[in-house]
């Protein structure tokens, strides 16, 4: 009967040595054999062709190999090496069906893959069952020698630390015992054994030292069936649980794990072919490393994909996440804690290196997230802490308190923070972005600091202009005696009280007494400052206060109502009184005086201006032709002689209109309110009496005649200048008027005659007279100033006074 396996079975090796990775790795999915970790056991079958072994594994292991076909003849059915799966029998056992040796089909080449299919064969296997026929035993020329020997021989190309069970099946047992069968085969096994060539280091190593050898007997399958079944089922029993301790398989040193099985027996073939000598524990490393390293791989490429991880990849590059730490820690332990449980089984050394790596594959993956999570935290603190400082700020409390209590708990929640984002599997150290979220924080305080000093600054800087700024300029334009000391007052006070406030104020900034020291001079010079600024202010439009001052005193009494120049005011007097004030104006400022010191500036300036004959009578340098204040810094001078005394000229000369326009106007009121007859007439009226009053009136001659005689009379009272003449005594007076008289009288005469051809200009003459009599006054009042300002003021005056004639 054949049988094909259909399934669980697979056609590992061809008989022409090509490996069938494919289907190996399908059989392995198929019978699930990657799951098993180290429970599994693999069993392997050796013996000369067609000697039942295919037979046997079938009723042994319920498989489905090819079995010759009895009535075809003894032919080779198994090409190769083929592999199934033993069914019902656990843990997963792997068995595989070897072609059968001594082939008459085959050349004498062919034993070259007898002995690759027997090496392979222990190498992979646990258990290695020789199948021989029960005539053999003893026999020189038995057919299973030759296996023998090669089973031997390519056993010592091994070096494998486990032992391997070898099996003997003795096929068509006779009625000859076991008992006495047993010792003739293991003498004749043990012949074999010495006969093999051994390395040096094997020379006197024992056959058990490599090999578990058992012995089975078989009754003939062909006749006697029932017994062998029933002996067949007797001997599947040691194949359960053959990997526990004392099976058939208990030796477990050395086992490939089960998911590198593929693997390992493709490499095991392919050193096989290459004709080396197969070193197992080196190569259940590489078998380990391979493994590992593609276990590893998986697990990565799984992480990489991992849905959680992308999520969370996602979420920390736009905001911070709570439990970071905590979620990937526990995402990286599973993925690791994966691949701890596929590659349990391999080499220790290999698993835990490979898993490292892994660890920091992985860790280099998740970095860049942890970092952004970092610079979440960072900058996230970082707003919260400017925020709480503003609000405690806010709330009133002192800077340097407010800064410490940020600090200490903002920098508390960075660290809670970076340790909630801390990723178990990496030491890694947030240190450098502490040091950074600390300078920041420092930075930020730095900042707030000054912009707060500055604003405190500032406000008792605007305090102290309001306070200074109004009053000082209001104190300047009312100058006068008590002006300094009442600016002076005004500064201290002022700035006392600033600067005690502005000290309470910084109390709270904790500040180091210099810093501190330093600040409040500051506000101190910018109050000196403010009040230096004003009056230097004031001090440049000093020529126009002082003509606002003259023009307010001169236009107004003293009860501030605007003058009627009706005649009766001393213009002289007044004029006195609004210069003298002005000039007070000039002198209060000339100089700074914030500090008490005297100074002789109004004296000098009214000495030198006003009452020259008082001050320079004994002089005869002018104080006033000097740059400098002998008494007063030049840092304080904003005025000097030099330009006092030219801002008075000018200021003099541009006033003295305003005089001139007052005298004007008095003499003007004074001819509109003479209504009233001349005294002469009213005196007249008296001695003559009424009757020649009328008289006179009656008669127009004599009214003409007195009128000539008067305009006569007046006439040479003005040539002859008889009030001038008679300066000197009555006597000289009467000498020079009678020697000018009659020329006199005939110039008179002759420029009235040549008046009577052109109009007269009555209204000139009498401004004439008008200005003549202002001129004297301004001359007056200049008494007091320069000769120069003198000429000034009097070329001016003749220049206004021959424009109305023009
Ligand atoms: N005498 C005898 N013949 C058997 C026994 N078991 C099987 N056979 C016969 O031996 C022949 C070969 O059987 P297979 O099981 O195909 O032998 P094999 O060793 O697998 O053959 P190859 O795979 O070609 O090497 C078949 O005709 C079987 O019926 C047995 O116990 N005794």
């Amino acid at each position: 009967m054949e049988k094909e396996a259909e399934c669980c079975s697979t056609h590992l090796i061809d008989g022409d040595g090509t490996f069938n990775a494919v289907g190996l790795d399908n059989f392995i999915k198929q019978v699930k054999l990657g799951e098993c970790g180290l429970s599994y056991a693999v069993v392997a079958i050796m013996g000369p062709q067609s000697s039942g072994k295919s037979t046997l594994l079938n009723h042994l292991f319920h498989t489905n190999f090819k079995e010759m076909d009895a009535y075809r003849g003894r032919s080779q059915t198994t090409k190769g090496i083929w592999m199934a799966r033993c069914a019902g029998i656990e843990p997963c056992t792997i068995v595989m069906d070897l072609e059968g040796t001594d082939g008459r089909e085959r050349g004498e080449d062919d034993t070259a893959f007898e002995k690759q299919s027997a090496l392979f064969a222990l190498a992979v296997s646990d258990i290695v069952l020789i199948n021989m026929w029960c005539h053999d035993i003893g026999r020189e020329q038995a057919a299973n020698k030759p296996l023998l020997k090669t089973v031997f021989q390519v056993m010592l190309r091994l070096f494998s630390p486990r032992k391997t069970t070898l099996m003997f099946v003795i096929r068509d047992k006779t009625r000859t015992p076991l008992e006495n069968l047993e010792p003739v085969l293991r003498e004749d096994i043990q012949k074999i054994w010495d006969s093999v060539p051994k390395p040096e280091a094997h020379k006197h190593t024992p056959l058990s030292e490599f090999f578990n050898v058992q012995v089975v007997a078989l009754s003939s399958y062909e006749e006697r069936e029932e017994q062998f079944k029933e002996q067949v089922a007797s001997l599947r029993q040691k194949f359960f649980q053959s990997i526990a301790p004392g099976g058939l398989a208990g030796d477990r040193r050395g086992v490939v794990p089960a998911s590198g099985f593929s693997f390992s027996a493709q490499q095991i073939w392919k050193v096989i072919k290459e004709n080396k000598d197969l070193d197992l524990p080196a190569h259940k490393v590489m078998v380990a490393t391979v493994r590992c390293e593609e276990i590893a791989n998986e697990k990565y490429s799984s992480f990489v994909s991992n849905e959680d991880w992308l999520e969370l990849e996602e979420a920390v590059q736009s905001h911070l996440v709570p439990g970071f730490g905590r979620k990937l820690s526990s995402l990286l332990a599973n993925c690791l804690s994966r691949y701890d449980e596929e590659a349990t089984y391999f080499e220790d050394n290999v698993r835990s290196a490979k898993s490292k790596q892994l660890e920091e594959k992985l860790l280099q993956l998740v970095q860049p997230a942890y970092q952004l999570m970092l610079e979440h935290i960072r900058s996230e603190t970082l707003n919260n802490f400017k925020t709480a400082l503003t609000d405690a700020l806010n709330g009133g409390q002192g800077f340097a308190v407010a800064a410490r209590d940020c600090i200490t708990k903002f920098m508390r929640l960075f660290d809670e923070q970076c340790q909630d984002a801390l990723i178990k599997q990496a030491n890694w150290d947030s240190a450098k972005v502490r040091v950074k979220f600390s300078n920041d924080l420092d930075s930020h305080i730095a900042d707030v600091r000054a912009a707060k000093l500055s604003e405190l600054t500032s406000l008792y800087e605007s305090k102290l202009k309001e306070a200074l700024h109004g009053p000082v300029e209001a104190l300047l334009e009312g100058a006068n005696d008590d002006t300094w000391p009442a600016i002076r007052k005004l500064f201290f006070r002022e700035t006392e009280t600033a600067v005690s406030d502005f000290s309470f104020a910084l109390s709270g900034f904790e500040m180091d007494k210099e810093e501190k020291e330093d600040m409040i001079s500051k506000l101190k010079n910018f109050a000196r400052g403010l009040v230096e600024g004003k009056t230097r202010e004031e001090a440049a439009k000093v020529l126009y206060h002082m003509k606002e001052r003259f023009t307010s005193i001169f236009n107004h009494d003293n009860d501030s109502m605007p003058r009627v120049w009706t005649g009766k005011e001393d213009i002289r007097a007044i004029t006195k009184t609004a210069l003298s004030s002005s000039l007070k104006l000039l002198a209060v400022l000339a100089a700074i005086r914030l500090d008490e010191e005297t100074d002789t500036i109004g004296e000098t300036l009214v000495l030198t201006l006003v009452d020259p004959k008082k001050g320079t009578s004994n002089s005869t340098t002018d104080p006033l032709a000097s740059s400098t204040w002998g008494e007063v810094p030049a840092t304080k001078t904003l005025i000097t002689p030099v330009q006092c005394k030219a801002l008075w000229n000018q200021f003099q000369r541009e006033t003295e209109y305003t005089i001139t326009q007052a005298i004007a106007s008095q003499e003007a009121n004074k001819r509109n309110n003479n209504w009233l007859p001349p005294p002469w007439a009213i005196a007249a009226m008296v001695i003559l009496g009424f009757n020649e009053f009328m008289t006179l009136l009656r008669n127009p001659l004599w009214l003409l005649f007195i009128f000539v005689s008067y305009l006569l009379f007046k006439a040479l009272w003005v040539q002859l200048d008889i009030s001038g003449e008679f300066r000197n005594g009555a006597l000289p007076g009467i000498l020079s008027l009678s020697t000018k008289f009659l020329p006199t009288v005939t110039n008179l005469l002759r420029k009235l005659a040549e008046e009577g051809q052109t109009p007269v200009n009555t209204e000139a003459s009498r401004n004439n007279s008008n200005f003549s009599q202002s001129s004297k006054i301004i001359q007056g009042n200049h008494s007091g100033l320069s000769s120069s300002a003198s000429s000034e003021v009097t070329m001016e005056n003749d220049m206004e006074y021959t424009s109305p004639q023009k």
